[in-house]
């Protein structure tokens, strides 16, 4: 069944509130499988603990991850006429053609690990407002956006890996970090498509305010990614709310993906436990992120693209880890010797 989008704030609220918790016999199970497959234990490395994820979060003993959505939000920002990006607010659109066109690299790797590619054009004709001084979503635009979210989490989906594509959106990103965490906005402000000299002054100055008018208006997490985000921030928060009640794993892309979810984690501690970082992005504050967030990124690979393309590398990680476990032979199936006893 797919789960019904929240109508206001407060819906939204009670769902986190109900948040399942993961699996702990599937978990235990999948751990046991581990323990007796024709390998010395541990050699798999992170590929044995991503099999057990999966198990605890799919809740059952042999996870898959063969259905692979790749859900990619694209969305407007008001700041962007602030100069904090060195490409025009017109490329969004663009790209969202060149999805459609399949000549993206996010086309190219969906192809490569064959997964399915949704794309989400959120109002492109209509920017967030310029957050400096105001919200950037107003709550019927916040929970209009995440109910989109909540729309790319159907049935039979192994994964699912979220991604954005919005111009100004490194700027979202950071204001939103610098608003749940605090801290100098420099820290958590980076290139992003590659601003240097003024814009990146401009970039850094944009967020500091932001990140103080709202941060005296609020401390509710939720609150402060409305306030600071975007609507593909939303987006991706309100997909990752439905893929953890819809008992879906998921695959965050990089700073901009990570910081949009990153509330869940501030309202409750389990709040990610179901998301895995596939990849630590190049812009500088990613690492700084996933740090505050207790999240080890699987790839560290120089990425800066977004459009989910650190996510769609990692699936394909996943993927190995899931089939190694499922498909490897036991040492009694296949007649191999375990250790000495000594
Ligand atoms: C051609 C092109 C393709 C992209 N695909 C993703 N992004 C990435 O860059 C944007 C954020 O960077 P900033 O905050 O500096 O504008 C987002 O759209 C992000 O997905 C792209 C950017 C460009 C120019
Ligand atoms: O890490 C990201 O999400 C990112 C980095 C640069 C540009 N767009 C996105």
């Amino acid at each position: 069944m797919p789960i019904k989008p929240p109508v206001d704030l407060a819906a939204l609220r009670a769902l986190i509130a109900s948040f399942p918790a993961g699996d702990d016999a599937a978990a235990e199970a999948a751990r046991a499988r581990d323990a007796v497959l024709t390998k010395p234990p541990g050699a798999l490395g992170r590929l044995e603990s991503l099999a057990v994820w999966l198990a605890r979060w799919q809740g059952r003993a042999r996870p898959a991850a063969e259905s692979i959505r790749i859900a990619v939000f694209a969305g407007n920002h008001g700041i962007a006429a602030a100069g904090v990006s060195p490409y025009p607010a017109s490329v969004t659109a663009q790209m969202v053609a060149n999805f459609a066109a399949g000549g993206a690299a996010i086309n190219a790797l969906s192809r490569a690990i064959g997964a399915e590619l949704t794309v989400v054009p959120l109002d492109l004709e209509r920017p967030s407002a310029d957050f400096r001084r105001q919200p950037a979503l107003s709550e019927a635009e916040f929970i209009a956006a995440a109910a989109e979210g909540f729309k790319v989490v159907t049935p039979g989906l192994d994964l699912l890996c979220l991604g954005e594509m919005g111009i100004g959106n490194t700027s979202a990103a950071a204001a939103t970090a610098a608003g749940l965490f605090g801290g100098a906005a420099i820290d958590w402000v980076g290139p992003g498509t590659g601003a240097a000299g003024p814009v990146l002054a401009a970039k850094i100055a944009a967020v500091a305010e932001a990140a103080r008018f709202h941060r005296a208006e609020t401390a509710d997490p939720l609150d402060l990614a409305r306030r600071l985000g975007g609507r593909e921030l939303a987006a991706m928060l309100g997909a990752c709310i439905a893929a953890r009640l819809a008992r879906v794993p998921v695959v965050l892309d990089g700073y901009v993906a990570t910081a949009a979810v990153a509330a869940l984690g501030l309202i409750r501690p389990d709040g990610l436990a179901h998301a895995v970082a596939g990849h630590c992005s190049a812009e500088p504050a990613h690492r700084r992120l996933l740090d505050a967030l207790d999240l080890p990124p699987l790839l560290d690979l120089g990425m800066r693209l977004g459009e989910a393309s650190g996510a769609a590398v990692a699936a394909g990680i996943i993927r190995a880890a899931a089939r190694t476990h499922n498909e490897m032979a036991s040492f009694g199936e296949a007649g191999v010797d375990g250790k000495d006893p000594g």
